[in-house]
């Protein structure tokens, strides 16, 4: 087996009595996409300033491709997009690819040449000129230049419109299918649902979960809209498998269920359905409830 892209052990950083990040032991596979949530404060952008050796820990250790991250041979494999993009005003797009081009000895000239004109980036002004979205995007070209194998994405969209936003979901998916890992940081739980296959969630420096997406999926509840011909009858789905709540009205039913949904559409079989609806099954209330100090 090759090193994980990123490995962590015991890694915590105290910042006087504050524990940004409490003894985390964290393993991120190689080509896979980690989404890392956790509340504002939880620890997040700590942990990333730690695989990056910007800061040092007080205790434990982390590796990237089996090297410290400080290691360039280590750094020149990561392409880092930070959530505060402090760069010069006075450098152009430009400037900065050639600049970080030569610190990383070298760069995908056509590549990049395509990113700009993917993200309609005009190189030449001044970084100061730009807007917020496209500061982010310089960001983002800054970050993918090099076609590195590990991206580390601290909240990469923040700033961009909907349309960029799927852009930037695009470029991702096509990087992982090239084989790269990607560590993405993001408040935008629908985002880390359409990219990651594993979420690892932190809460106040601790790692409170780590789970596939499709495994949280299963675990989800979701609500189904039942629409029948005349009132249902009570009593069809309270002591059904997963069902957890449900409220009658005159054309149906609504309920929320746990899990698979099996029984629930059995049961729903006998009856004269005019329509379902389920307002899709969102990870968003499973994900706060982590959040807030809950989950399964
Ligand atoms: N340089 C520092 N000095 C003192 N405290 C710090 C420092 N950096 C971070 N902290 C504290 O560590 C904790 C974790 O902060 P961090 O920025 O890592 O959280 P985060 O999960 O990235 O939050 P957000 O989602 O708001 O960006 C916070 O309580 C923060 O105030």
């Amino acid at each position: 087996m090759p090193d994980p892209a990123i490995e962590t052990r015991g890694l915590t950083k105290r910042f006087g009595s504050i524990t940004a990040v409490d003894r985390l032991d964290l393993a991120v596979h190689r080509g896979e996409v980690f989404g890392f949530l956790g509340p504002n404060g939880a620890g997040k952008t700590t942990t990333i300033r730690l695989l990056l050796g910007f800061i040092n820990p007080t205790a434990g250790s982390s590796l990237v491709f089996g090297r410290p991250g400080a290691d360039p041979a280590a750094r020149r494999r990561i392409g880092y997009l930070p959530a505060d993009l402090a760069f010069d005003p006075r450098y152009t797009t430009s400037d900065l690819i050639d600049f970080f081009g030569s610190l990383r000895g070298g760069y995908d000239h056509p590549f990049t040449a395509a990113l700009l004109e993917r993200f309609a980036l005009d190189p030449s002004r001044p970084i100061g000129d730009l807007s917020t979205g496209n500061r982010r995007k310089v960001g983002i070209v800054q970050a993918f230049m090099h076609r590195p194998d590990l991206y580390i994405l601290d909240e990469p969209t923040s700033g961009l419109d909907p349309l960029l936003q799927q852009e930037f979901q695009r470029l991702v998916r096509e990087e992982v299918a090239r084989g790269a890992t990607v560590f993405l940081s993001s408040h935008v739980l629908p985002e880390v649902e359409a990219l990651a296959s594993r979420v690892g969630i932190l809460r106040r420096g601790r790692l409170v979960t780590v789970a596939a997406i499709d495994e949280l999926r299963r675990k989800a509840r979701q609500r189904i809209d039942i629409y029948t011909a005349g009132p249902p009858p009570r009593g069809l789905f309270e002591q059904l498998p997963g069902v957890r709540t449900v409220s009658y009205h005159d054309s149906g039913v609504h309920l929320v269920v746990e899990g698979a949904v099996d029984a629930v559409i059995k049961a729903a079989a006998g009856l004269t359905v005019e329509r379902i609806h389920t307002p899709g099954q969102d990870l968003e209330d499973l994900f706060l409830e982590y959040y807030q100090g809950g989950g399964a």
